[in-house]
């Protein structure tokens, strides 16, 4: 299977349920929605008022988990837009009125796109917001030897994760924390 259509793991979503609370999000964005396990752990931890723009390019596999969210009676948090995440993300910045507006910003879609995600969410997210970037391990490959054996679609998306995790290090317009939650999550926060 495909690791871009595989879901957060439980502990991702114990992690990032925990993190919304601790930092009182309330305008949030996610980036790769699949079944919505991530966005129903998000949708669960913020207030009542809370707010979360969330992005697929499939809206199937959104209305697949849509019952056990609206069963949670947390869909009204949610503003789902169907179609590739980038055009989007350009769309708010041109608009303006987004700029540093998002608390948080969960990003976990296709990888080999997460330094464009990056060039984004630094200017919709607060000074003092968080952007948390999914599989930075990318299954522990990111410390691999040359020749270890990997599997075709980590071998794949391997020099994205790498070239992706050299930038953000360097970036700075963040402090970040890499953890190794699930498969990897690294917590960017903006400080400029
Ligand atoms: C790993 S899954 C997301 C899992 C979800 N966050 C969860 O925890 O259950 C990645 C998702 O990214 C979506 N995706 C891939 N490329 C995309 C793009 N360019 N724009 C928006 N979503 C995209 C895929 O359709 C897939 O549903």
């Amino acid at each position: 299977m495909d690791r871009n259509i595989m879901t957060t793991s439980a502990d991702e979503g114990q992690f990032l349920s925990m993190l919304l609370k601790l930092i009182n999000a309330k305008n949030t964005m996610e980036i790769g929605v699949y079944t919505g396990y991530s966005l129903l752990a998000t949708a669960l931890a913020l207030p009542d008022d809370g707010k979360i723009l969330a992005m697929d390019i499939n809206r199937e596999n959104y209305e697949l988990g849509l019952p056990v969210i609206e069963k949670a009676g947390v869909a009204h948090k949610i503003d789902f837009r169907e179609g590739p995440a980038l055009p989007v993300l350009d769309q708010l910045i041109q608009d303006g009125k987004y700029h540093g507006t998002f608390d948080f910003i969960f990003v976990d879609a296709d990888k080999d796109n997460y330094l464009n995600y990056h060039k984004r969410t630094i200017e919709l997210v607060k000074v003092g917001g968080l952007i948390g970037y999914d599989n930075t391990l990318w299954n522990g490959s990111v410390a691999a030897p040359p020749d270890a054996p990997l599997r075709k679609y980590v071998r794949f998306y391997l020099d994205y994760v790498l070239e992706f995790n050299k930038a953000i290090a360097a970036d700075p317009r963040v402090e970040i924390c890499q953890l190794p939650v699930g498969d990897g999550i690294t917590l960017c926060r903006r400080i400029s």
